[in-house]
């Protein structure tokens, strides 16, 4: 049993198919957390507390977690750690974490990206990693094998929700798009790394911007989790992310980050949280995100 059952179990036990995307950005946290100064030890500090009050605040709601390494990362070392902290935090809650990283290199390079971050012995005790594929089929083996010996996964990107993306995802060459042989690659993939769920270690990560290739995609990729961001913030409804799901409400999970992490900016959940206090706020958020998509989305089934 691997990752792939992992997720398959939370959502069920969850019965919610939202990821929440753990993002900080420095001007938007409460007001509280910038007290201490603005120095990168103490952005970093103030970054950890954060996440962590986001993690305490949507655990009963959410499937899993996806730190955004890009914001801890900006802070340099202090960052990292707090990164480190952020992960152990999350799995010490029981909620499997996906590291946003985008990470790949030849494959030599990659083998030490996938031993670092993949698995719960590694350095970073990741469950599973976004991967990028444009280095080839065999800067992905490394990762692969990795995963499958550590029960961890991959999210390997496929389509994704920013609108330059197409530029050359969208390319066509001997009759189908980039996205598709990738989806296809990816597919295969999954196939030769089943868990019991029917899904594979191996995912892809598909925008909720892009509902037609979504869908184009979960027919052409059965047996692959897809992780779908752009769902909130960037314009995705739960409409447009339905056909990313199973008949059965698995195979997809659903990010949001800035749409649940800074609720307590929107007047909405302030004035609902009762004690006014801004992780009642992400709560609620991440509570409606939950039964948005449960009532759009085949994920209701669960
Ligand atoms: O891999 C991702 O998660 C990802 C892929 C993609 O195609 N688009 C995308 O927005 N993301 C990430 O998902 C998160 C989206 O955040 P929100 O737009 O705030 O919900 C960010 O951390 C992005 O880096």
């Amino acid at each position: 049993m691997g990752f792939s059952d992992d997720l398959a179990r939370a959502v069920q036990q969850k019965r919610s198919p939202l990821v929440v995307g753990i993002d900080p950005r420095w001007d938007q946290l409460p007001e509280a957390l910038r007290e201490g100064g603005d120095g990168l030890a103490e952005r970093a500090a103030a970054f950890r507390e954060f996440s962590l009050g986001v993690i305490g605040a949507v655990e009963p709601h959410a499937a899993a977690i996806k730190p955004q390494v890009a914001f801890f990362e900006e802070l340099g070392p202090h960052g990292m750690t707090a990164l480190g902290d952020v992960i152990a935090a999350a799995r010490a809650a029981g909620l499997p974490v996906i590291v946003d990283g985008k990470r790949n290199d030849i494959g030599s390079t990659a083998e030490a990206y996938a031993r670092g971050w993949l698995g719960r012995g590694s350095a970073w005790g990741g469950d599973a990693l976004t991967v990028s594929p444009y280095l080839g089929d065999d800067s992905l083996d490394p990762f692969v094998e990795v995963a499958t010996d550590r029960g961890a996964g991959l999210f390997v990107l496929v389509k994704t929700s920013n609108p330059g993306g197409a530029l050359w995802q969208d390319r066509v060459a001997d009759g189908q798009t980039l996205y598709q042989s990738i989806g296809a690659h990816v597919q295969s993939l999954a196939v030769a790394s089943l868990d019991e769920c029917g899904y594979g270690a191996v995912g892809a990560v598909v925008g909720a911007t892009y509902p037609r290739q979504l869908a184009e995609l979960r027919e052409l990729m059965p047996h692959v989790w897809f992780l779908i961001p752009g769902y909130g913030s960037q314009g995705g409804t739960a409409a447009d992310v339905a056909a990313g799901f199973a008949a059965d409400g698995l195979g997809a999970v659903v990010n949001s980050s800035r749409g649940v992490i800074f609720a307590y900016q929107r007047s909405e959940y302030v004035d609902r949280a009762a004690s006014g206090h801004w992780t009642d706020c992400v709560a609620a958020a991440a509570a409606d995100a939950v039964a948005d998509l449960r009532r759009h989305t085949p994920a209701g089934r669960l």
